[in-house]
């Protein structure tokens, strides 16, 4: 007998296998991603969502916290076709909402077919299907968590330390741990502020450049860092990651659009349009630039053009919409890394004798 249903802005009603208990809404989205669920389960661009995994079994290798890219889990619930034990009990521990037992393929084609689309779930002895639509019809659109950042966000400023080679201001709307650390394992101190942080915050700790993290939800709303980036436009230069990309395109007179179902997962193929190269990447959002403002379009996705690469020498501004960090998925593109912390100081440093 079924103990846990999801409820579908389509109409549907799905039964499944309660794993971990609860009830909770959000916005149903799915990854491809074939390993790395730890990290996928913990970062913090999926807050406010319902998670899918289509591959058909998650768990198989555990679960470790140095995996981990957040302290918390991030998705509302979890939606596989098998999970471990081991991935049940820490999303029970966690009072995340889990099920399994269910036809994650059919799952995926609705959202494929007809976009990403409000969920509600009911997992546990006592839930129904009505329990289900309830919390599906509750659910709200993601651009009406107008203030997601303070979810995800550091309350205070936090300084990670490298070794000195570059002060890097980091708005934090949601950064997964590995961005931060790909930044201080090239030597650069961290300076990581919240989401709402001032220009004058930001100008307190003199930084060579600034960088916008990846982060949850609509980029519009993500006002205060759009403000940063307006104030230091042209001044230092600036670097950003997914939602990092967006929110530098919107400050600097570009536009972002919400896609159908967005792209989740770790073989994401993407073009340099300056050496025609492709590379295997991991991603993650639900928004695209449309309108690329003053920026140049210098990474396309092969499945479908959009923009995955900007740049602009003149404002000393380079973003991907991908994830350089891996965690999951490859490693092709670490050494975006080392193109940030370049623009930071573009003067080659001599080697001391
Ligand atoms: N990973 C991210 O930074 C996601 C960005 C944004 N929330 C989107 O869905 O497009």
């Amino acid at each position: 007998m079924s103990d846990a249903y999801i409820a579908l802005a389509d109409g549907r009603v799905f039964e499944a296998r309660a794993r971990s208990p609860g009830r909770t809404r959000g916005e149903l989205v799915f990854t491809t991603a074939y390993t790395g669920y730890e990290e996928s389960l913990t970062d913090p661009s999926y807050a406010e969502q319902i998670l899918t995994f289509s591959y058909p079994l998650i768990g198989n290798y555990g679960v470790r916290a140095e995996r981990f890219e957040s302290e918390s889990v991030q998705p509302r619930a979890a939606i596989a076709r098998e999970l471990t034990d081991d991935v049940a009990e820490w999303l029970a521990d966690e009072d995340v909402p889990a099920v399994d037992h269910v036809d994650t393929r059919e799952i995926v084609i609705s959202v494929r077919e007809e976009g990403a689309m409000a969920c509600g779930i009911a997992a546990g002895p006592d839930a129904t299907p009505e329990d289900a639509v309830e919390e599906m019809e509750a659910c709200k659109p993601m651009s009406d968590h107008v203030d997601i950042g303070a979810q995800v966000s550091v309350s205070e400023p936090t300084v990670h330390e490298g070794d000195g080679v570059a002060d890097v201001a980091m708005i934090d709307c949601g950064a997964k741990g590995s961005i931060i650390s790909s930044l201080t394992e090239r030597g650069a101190d961290v300076h990581v502020f919240p989401y709402d942080a001032t220009p004058e915050d930001v100008a307190g700790v003199d930084p060579d450049v600034l960088f916008v993290s990846n982060g949850p939800g609509d980029p519009e709303n993500f006002v205060a860092a759009q403000e940063v980036v307006d104030a230091f436009a042209g001044d230092l230069p600036m670097a950003g990651i997914c939602l990092g990309q967006q929110v530098i395109t919107s400050a600097l007179g570009g536009s972002t659009a919400k896609m159908a179902f967005g792209h989740r997962g770790v073989n994401q193929p993407v073009k340099d349009l300056r050496t025609d190269r492709v590379v295997m990447t991991t991603q993650n959002h639900g928004y695209t630039v449309d309108d690329t403002g003053p920026l140049e379009v210098t990474q396309v996705n092969v499945n479908d053009d959009t923009v995955e690469g900007l740049d602009s020498e003149e404002l000393n501004v380079i973003t991907r919409q991908y994830h350089p960090e891996a965690n999951p998925g490859p490693h092709d593109s670490l050494g975006f890394f080392d193109e940030v912390l370049e623009l930071a100081d573009p003067v080659p440093r001599v080697a001391a004798d």
